[in-house]
């Protein structure tokens, strides 16, 4: 019988898994799928071959789904989950947990005391991490035995240079932990252990990881030097409700003239902003390129518009740029955000190919990897798709390998 490991994506109104097969040097998804919807009306679960054949689906409406919660979740998905293993042996289960605070700078073995320190971090992460930690705490508590690992968005960017990780404030403040952090990093890990078959070995090279939650990753050789997200997965770009930096001047005027409480703020910073609050339409990007509001188009071009002066601040961060990689749902989806990103970045060097840009996905190679700047481009522009879960499982493979 040969084993698997589970890898579990946690989201706040989702439990996304996917089931690797660990029999040979290389980890084989062979199924995946996802429960959205939890605490809605509406709570929808579906999983599929990697060849998109769906093997299971079941719906639930009404107050069945308003009670089916983080834990209910992940207890039918390990039931399902149990019954579709296809003659593999579960030996570990990975989760993505967004932060690791200072303490987590490497993936780690998960029991009560490491999951009762992580949850200290909630109101560093409030969109993420209190459920990143609930099935791990669902499975912890119905299946003792099985080891489990975090693998934290924070952690690949400890390697950031201490003047990267500063905030300007007293060190009474800053002895407490506050300080840049930087997240998405196991999705900048996975990118980086690619670049070597881009050739940028050694290269200065900006990531963009462009989702539902945005950043950029200013790598040096592979590894983190800066990041556009700080102590809290807010800071920097605009993202799908997220407002991204933010003048500190403005809370406080909301807090003086607006009577708005930290409650309120958080709402606001996190829930209404972002694409969704500049267009009043949607936090999904595919709505918006399609919509003929002028609303819609100004949150479009706000988003590019930051991520152009972003890319211009991490270049000065490098000391200059080899190559810009363009990731995630939007950064690999989106030729209209990717083509106004590179016409923002030109002044660097980055002269777009508009064809290889455009050209539709089923015809990029297998691995996904794309080069779309011109032969004569002084900075090479990629598309190159992440895999987040990937990474969670080699990770969670590495430490059971080390604790067996
Ligand atoms: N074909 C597409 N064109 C433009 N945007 C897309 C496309 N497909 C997905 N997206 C966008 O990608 C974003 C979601 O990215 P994703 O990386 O899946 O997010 P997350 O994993 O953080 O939830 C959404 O804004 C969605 O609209
Ligand atoms: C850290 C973060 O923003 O994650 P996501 O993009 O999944 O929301
Ligand atoms: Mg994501």
């Amino acid at each position: 019988m040969s084993n698997a490991i589970i890898v579990i994506n946690a989201g706040s109104s989702s439990i996304k898994f996917s089931l690797f097969a660990d029999e040979t040097r290389q980890l084989e998804l062979f199924l995946k799928g996802q429960i959205e919807g939890l605490r809605t009306d509406n709570a929808h679960f579906i999983a599929r071959h990697p060849a998109g054949d769906v093997v299971g689906e079941r719906r639930w409406t009404g107050t069945e789904a308003g009670a089916f919660d983080h834990d209910a979740a992940t207890r039918f998905l390990m039931g399902f989950i149990n019954t579709h293993l296809e003659g593999h042996k579960v030996e570990a289960v990975g989760h993505r947990i967004v932060h690791g605070g200072g303490d987590f700078t490497a993936p780690a073995a998960l029991d009560a005391a490491v999951l009762d320190r992580l949850a200290t971090f909630v109101p560093l992460a409030p969109l993420h991490q209190r459920h990143n930690l609930a099935p791990a705490r669902s499975i912890l508590a119905s299946t003792p035995g099985l080891f489990q690992v975090g693998c934290f968005d924070t952690a690949f960017h400890a390697t950031q240079p201490p003047l990267a990780q500063a905030f300007a404030l007293p060190a009474e403040i800053t002895d407490r932990g506050v300080r840049r952090y930087g997240f998405h990093g196991l999705s900048y890990e996975y990118i980086a252990s690619h670049l070597g078959e881009l050739g940028l070995d050694g290269a200065k090279v900006i990531v963009a990881h462009l989702g539902n939650g945005a950043s950029l990753c200013a790598m040096d050789g592979g590894r983190s030097v800066a990041s556009t997200m700080g102590f809290t997965a807010v800071e920097g770009l605009p993202m799908g409700t997220r407002c991204g930096t933010l003048d500190p001047g403005v809370l406080l005027y909301l807090m003086d003239e607006m009577h708005m409480g930290p409650r309120d703020l958080e709402k606001l910073l996190y829930q209404r902003s972002g694409l969704l609050g500049v267009s009043g339409i949607s936090s999904d990007m595919r709505t918006l390129e399609t919509s003929p509001e002028p609303r819609a188009k100004l949150a479009v071009d706000l988003f590019t518009y930051r991520i152009g002066r972003e890319i211009g601040s991490l270049a000065a961060a490098l000391g200059g740029l080899d190559a810009l990689v363009f990731t995630a749902g939007i950064g690999e989806h989106s030729a209209g955000v990717r083509e106004a990103v590179c016409h923002h970045a030109a002044w660097l060097g980055v002269e777009l190919d508009g064809a290889a840009n455009a050209r539709p996905e089923d015809a990029r190679p297998e691995d996904g990897a794309t080069r779309i700047s011109a032969p004569s481009s002084r900075v090479a522009a990629w598309i190159v798709p992440t895999d987040e879960e990937q990474m969670i499982a080699r990770h969670t493979r590495r430490l059971l390998t080390g604790a067996t």
